[in-house]
């Protein structure tokens, strides 16, 4: 385990910074989840993978982390200018469903995506929908502190009340004011004001009552109020993609300091980390943008641009080899390129473990620590995967190469028991090693069929010693078979 410092890149402050839990030994982690109208694209995937990989390395070096990620079901207008419709209301009446419907629906396959991208659950998922009240709460602070006001149903930010925002994205005011992108829409007195809360009319389906009268809550209230209420006013990490942070971070960091006051040594979130955009022929994808590829796409090979299915590991695989903060390009070539690469770490494990199995090792040993080190190097210098798992994969190389030439290093168990699990534990790519257990398991299944097929020939032609005595040797060899009404089935 590492004893070495961590430097986390720091949006807020442009520069990598020595990572300091608030709580020694703890770490609070907030990550914007997704809106909940669509499925995963490989954009969300590369977010999110790259955050799980946050997690599991900290957890690795032995922290205690609280991962809190939510699901935004309401508030998230198609226009980041507070207009527009619910992205949610908009793809409800798409799909003729009610809204929580389509929240539930891409909810749950959300979670079947990234689980089978091996990303570990958050430990909390809270959904906006589901903490109203405490958004209510924090506005109603908001007003009584004078950073924001009411007007015709809808209470909006003052970012005059606010000198520092703008803090985070580096904008300041007098742009977004001389600014032609955003008039000052009706209510707002300054058009970089944003909505905390908006008035909703009668055709609006998801609405909640207010001392403001009814609507529902912008979008990113959500993120401020439920990270308080899971990590507390002050926590250590907070992550999205490189595009939330403006406006949403920006007025998260706004809400959040002027509600519980800026007093504190790190006002609100010590570390922002944004990962870059997955892109494809240099335009970011997104669902809004029409060029997005989902998982399921991947899984399947059902998208155009797609000529076949695609392993979810060589994606996650694929993702990890750049860094985080830098864009990933998709394209089929690059991903073709990953899955060889992803096959030759397969074959050289397998060829390790055989050769862990023999008795004849005098070879050499293998630098461990030295290995242990430079990748958990890699890892410190900002989660830098790519350069842990070149790292990773040179040496596992190097020590096949040394088996394969009949010197097997007197270390390779440890060498393969410490590789394996932080490639397992810590990425999560660890390659299915059973080398035949595929196609064992597809003979064993047809011999079965066959067996039974023999076994319900005997039967109907009533030799019943010969039926028993199928299902008698069966059962000595650990498998048991049943007989119903329809046929007979058989477990071990
Ligand atoms: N192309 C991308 N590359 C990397 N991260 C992305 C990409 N698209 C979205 N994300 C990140 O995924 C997270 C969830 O995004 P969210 O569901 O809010 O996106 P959206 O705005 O609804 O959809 P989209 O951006 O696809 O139109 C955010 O942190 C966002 O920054
Ligand atoms: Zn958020």
């Amino acid at each position: 385990m590492s004893q070495q410092p961590i430097y986390i890149f720091n949006t807020l402050t442009r520069t990598k910074e020595l990572f300091e839990p608030q709580t020694p030994g703890f770490v609070g982690m907030y990550v914007c989840g997704p809106t909940v109208y669509g499925d995963a694209h490989l954009g969300h995937a590369k977010s999110y993978t790259t955050f799980d990989v946050v997690v599991r390395y900290l957890r690795y070096l032995g922290l205690k982390v609280r991962y809190v990620q939510n699901i935004t079901d309401v508030g998230h207008l198609t226009d980041d200018a507070d207009e527009g419709e619910d992205k949610l209301a908009k793809q409800s009446r798409l799909e003729r469903l009610e809204p929580m419907e389509v929240a539930e629906k891409y909810t749950n396959r959300y979670f079947e995506d990234m689980d089978r991208l091996g990303l570990l659950r958050p430990d909390i998922t809270p959904r906006a929908s589901g903490h109203i009240p405490e958004q209510i709460a924090m506005i109603e602070t908001l007003i009584a502190k004078g950073h924001a006001y009411e007007a015709n149903g809808n209470v909006y930010f003052d970012v005059t009340s606010d000198p520092n925002y703008g803090q985070l994205s580096g904008r300041r005011l007098d742009e977004a004011e001389s600014g032609t992108r955003v008039a000052t829409a009706g209510d707002k007195r300054h058009p970089a004001d944003f909505a905390l809360w908006k008035k909703a009319d009668d055709s609006h389906l998801m609405k909640w009552p207010s001392p403001w009268g009814v609507g529902y809550p912008g979008w990113h209230i959500e993120c401020s109020a439920m990270s308080t209420k899971y990590l507390g006013e002050n926590f250590d990490i907070h992550g999205g993609g490189l595009e939330n942070q403006f406006p949403h971070h920006e007025c998260e960091i706004a809400q959040s300091t002027c509600a519980h006051g800026t007093e504190h040594p790190h006002p609100f979130v010590r570390y922002w980390m944004h990962n870059n955009m997955v892109t494809l022929e240099g335009q970011k994808m997104g669902k809004s943008l029409g060029n997005a590829i989902s998982l399921r796409q991947f899984y399947d090979g059902s998208h155009k641009l797609l000529s076949r299915a695609w392993d979810p590991q060589v994606i996650r695989f694929f993702l990890l080899q750049s860094h985080y903060r830098s864009t990933t390009d998709f394209s089929e070539g690059a991903l073709q390129a990953a899955e060889n690469g992803f096959a030759n770490l397969r074959t050289y494990l397998i060829d390790l473990h055989k050769a862990a199995s023999q008795t004849n090792k005098t070879g050499d040993a293998l630098p461990l620590a030295e290995i242990q080190s430079e990748t958990e190097q890699a890892m410190n210098d900002d989660f830098n995967t790519a350069q842990a798992v070149a790292r990773l994969f040179t040496r596992i190389k190097a020590a096949r190469a040394a088996c394969n030439s009949g010197k097997i290093p007197v270390n390779l168990d440890t060498f393969l028991s410490w590789t394996t699990r932080f490639l397992d534990e810590v990425l999560g790519i660890l390659p299915d090693l059973s080398e035949a257990s595929g196609s064992d398991s597809e003979t064993v299944d047809g011999l079965m069929e066959l067996i039974l097929q023999l076994r319900r020939e005997a039967r109907q032609s009533k030799n019943w010693a010969v039926a028993d005595q199928i299902r008698d040797k069966l059962t000595a060899l650990g498998i048991t078979v049943k007989d119903h009404p329809t046929g007979s089935s058989w477990s071990r």
